[in-house]
C-alpha cells in the first residue's frame, strides 16, 4: 500500500489574470479551486496513473472540507486528523509568470498529533509512506525525522519531499528517497545549483552525509537526475507549452513511485515520473493519463559518471 501524508494541505486557488499590476484592481480570465498541498497531489495523480493509495495528513474548516469533499468524488481513500481552525489557502496567480501566495497554516495541537500519529500504526511492512509538503508552525522541524523513524521502525519505506529546515532535518533519519529540486537542492548546502553537474556534485554529497539510497532532483524544464550508489542518470524533459507547473513536482513524485512499486527498473520508473511531472505542466491542472502515456516513448535518458559527465 502507499500512504501520503500531508502535513500542511492547501485548497489552491488558481487564478488567470492578463497582467499583474500592484496596487490596482484587476479582473481575472478564468479561476478555479483545487484540493492541495503535496501529499494530496501525489495521491490524486496515483489515481490517475491506476494505482490506490491512502491519504493522511491535518484538515479543518470548509477549506479542510473541500478536500475530503474531492477527494471522497475522486474516490481516493482519505483518514484526515481534524483541526479547530482552517486549512490554508494558497493563491497561484497565473499572468505569464507564474506567483504564489501561500496561506498560514493552522495550529496542530499535541492532542491532533498523537491522533494522526495512531494512524500511522496501521502501516505495514513493505508499505512506501510519502512525506510530502511544508512544515506547519506549530509542529517542530524535526517532525520528519520524527516520522521516518516511526515509519522505518514498523518496516515501510519513506519518500521525502520536502524543503528548508524540514529536509535538513528530516535528511538526519535516512529516509530512503528524497525528490528536492534543484533550488531546494542548492538550500541545502547553502549554494546555488547551475548546472547538471553542480546537482550531482551536491547529490553525491547527500549520499555521504545522510546514506539516503533514492536521491532524485527535479530541474523543471531541464528534467531530472536520479543518483543511487555509482549511478547517475538524467533525464530530459520534453518540449512543450507550459499552462500550470503547479502540482509538477506532486505528479513527477506520483510516476515515480507507480512504477518503482511495480518491481520495474528505475530507468522505466524515471521515464514516467518525467512524462507524469511533463504532462501536469503542459495541463490546466493535474495530469490526465493520455497525455502522460503519450510522452513516455519521447522521454531520453542519459547516463553520465560520478562527475555528471556522459
Ligand atoms: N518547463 C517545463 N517543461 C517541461 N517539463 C516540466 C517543466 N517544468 C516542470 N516540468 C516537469 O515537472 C517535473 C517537476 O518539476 P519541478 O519544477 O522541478 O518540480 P517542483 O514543482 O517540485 O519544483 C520536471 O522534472 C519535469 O518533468
Ligand atoms: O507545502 P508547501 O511546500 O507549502 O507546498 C504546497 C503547495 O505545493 C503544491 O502541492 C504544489 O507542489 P509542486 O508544484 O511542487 O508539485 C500545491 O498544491 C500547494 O499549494
Amino acid at each position: 500500500m502507499i500512504y501520503t501524508v500531508t502535513l500542511n494541505p492547501a485548497l489552491d486557488y488558481v487564478v488567470h489574470i492578463d497582467s499583474f499590476n500592484e496596487g490596482s484592481v484587476i479582473k481575472s480570465t478564468n479561476s478555479y479551486t483545487s484540493a492541495g498541498g503535496k501529499g494530496i497531489n501525489v495521491s490524486r495523480v496515483l489515481k490517475t496513473l491506476g494505482s490506490p493509495s491512502k491519504a493522511l495528513g491535518f484538515v479543518g474548516g470548509f477549506t479542510g472540507k473541500a478536500i475530503v469533499d474531492a477527494m471522497a468524488k475522486e474516490q481516493i481513500e482519505a483518514d484526515f486528523e481534524q483541526l479547530e481552525g482552517e486549512t490554508r489557502i494558497n493563491v497561484k496567480l497565473k499572468s505569464g509568470q507564474e506567483t504564489e501566495i501561500n496561506g498560514v497554516s493552522p495550529d496542530i495541537t499535541d492532542a491532533n498529533f498523537t491522533n494522526f500519529q495512531k494512524k500511522l500504526e496501521q502501516i505495514n511492512e513493505n508499505d512506501t509512506v510519502v512525506l510530502a509538503g511544508s512544515v506547519p508552525a506549530t509542529l517542530p522541524e524535526t517532525v520528519y525525522a520524527t516520522l521516518t523513524k516511526l515509519i522505518h521502525n514498523r518496516g515501510a519505506h519513506v519518500f521525502l519531499d520536502t524543503s528548508g529546515a524540514g529536509l535538513r532535518e528530516g535528511l538526519k533519519a535516512a529516509p530512503d528517497f528524497i525528490k528536492p529540486n534543484h533550488q531546494e537542492l542548492g538550500e541545502l548546502y547553502d549554494t546555488s545549483v547551475d548546472s547538471i553537474s553542480d546537482a550531482v556534485r551536491l547529490a553525491k554529497r547527500i549520499q555521504t552525509d545522510f546514506g539516503v539510497t533514492h536521491i532524485l532532483i527535479s530541474m523543471a524544464g531541464d528534467g531530472a537526475l536520479y543518483v543511487s550508489g555509482k549511478k547517475v542518470i538524467h533525464a530530459h524533459a520534453p518540449k512543450g507549452t507550459v499552462i500550470n507547473s503547479v502540482g509538477a513536482g506532486d505528479s513527477f513524485t506520483a510516476g515515480f513511485i507507480h512504477q518503482f512499486k511495480k518491481h520495474d527498473t528505475v530507468e522505466d520508473a524515471l521515464k514516467l515520473a518525467i512524462s507524469t511531472g511533463s504532462a501536469t505542466a503542459f495541463s490546466a491542472g493535474l495530469c490526465d493519463r493520455e497525455t502522460v502515456e503519450a510522452l513516455v516513448p519521447t522521454i531520453e535518458l542519459q547516463g553520465l559518471n560520478e562527475e555528471g559527465i556522459s
